[in-house]
């Protein structure tokens, strides 16, 4: 199946999923001169209830944080989208040194990691139907820079030591995932798709100007994950990021001047 090594990553991506080729695809390269002001975005309303966290799961792409998504407890609402968005889950792309691991960059600069929160549209009777529309998703994204240690992150990375192999999860409750929010709210937003196959076109994506920090040692700890799975030969979980795809004519949006 796909992945991110020399055999099977986003170079070849297109082979099985020929929408890598299309014209909304993620990430891209952020250049701040070029994304226009729209004075009519609204800001983002994040509501996350910490009783809707459920579990940490390893995929062997990355990690994820799962919800309960039954109701509209935590969501997304304002913002570049119209109605309310379910948060499904959050997960990290990040690299095998801190000079790269972000998906997006911004004018060229690539983050150590950058943190999605996948929320999808209640228009939809759910999250599965939801990624096959154009207007199914809306990811925010959230750039982690490396300096001091991030207190809200070091809980999440406490519970890797029982994730370590592909398809290992363990229970993950009480969680709040704006403790994982910059200060400032303000974004950039354009329409893209997933990063990773299926590469659905199906995402408004909300990349948020402001990093939040990580320190050297923490990152190391994502690098402990494995890709492979118990009783395979291990590989350390890095670089699953996909690098900036071309805009094609999509204009990016800023929500602030
Ligand atoms: N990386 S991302 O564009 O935020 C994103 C958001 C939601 C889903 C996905 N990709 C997938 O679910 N792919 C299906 C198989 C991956 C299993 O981890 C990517
Ligand atoms: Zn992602």
């Amino acid at each position: 199946g796909w992945g991110y090594g020399p055999g099977n990553g986003p170079d070849k991506w297109v082979e099985n999923y020929p929408i890598a080729d299309g014209p909304r695809q993620s990430p891209v390269d952020i250049v701040p001169g070029e994304a226009r002001y729209d004075g009519a975005l609204q800001a983002l309303n994040l509501k996350y209830d910490p009783g809707t966290s459920k579990g940490i799961v390893n995929s062997g792409h990355s990690f994820q944080v799962d919800f309960v998504d039954d109701d509209d407890s935590s969501s997304l609402k304002g913002g570049p989208i119209s109605g309310t968005y379910r948060l499904r889950q959050f997960h990290f792309h990040w690299g095998g040194a801190d000079d790269r691991g972000s998906e997006h960059t911004v004018a060229g600069t690539k983050y150590a990691a950058e943190l999605h929160l996948v929320h999808w549209n209640t228009k939809y009777p759910s999250f599965g139907d939801a990624a096959g529309q154009s207007d199914g998703l809306a990811v925010v994204g959230v750039f982690l820079q490396i300096g001091s240690a991030n207190a809200q992150l070091q809980t999440v990375l406490d519970a890797l030591d029982s994730i370590k192999a592909k398809g290992q999860q363990t229970t993950f409750t009480g969680f709040d995932p704006s403790v994982l929010l910059p200060g400032s709210l303000d974004y950039w937003t354009y329409d893209g798709s997933l990063t990773t196959p299926p590469l659905l076109e199906s995402v408004t994506w909300i990349v948020l100007k402001e990093p939040i920090s990580v320190s050297s040692d923490q990152m190391s700890k994502f690098r402990s994950l494995l890709f492979s799975a118990e009783g395979e030969d291990a590989s350390c979980m890095m670089d699953n990021y996909r690098p900036p795809q071309p805009l094609k004519g999509r204009q990016v949006r800023a929500s602030f001047n």
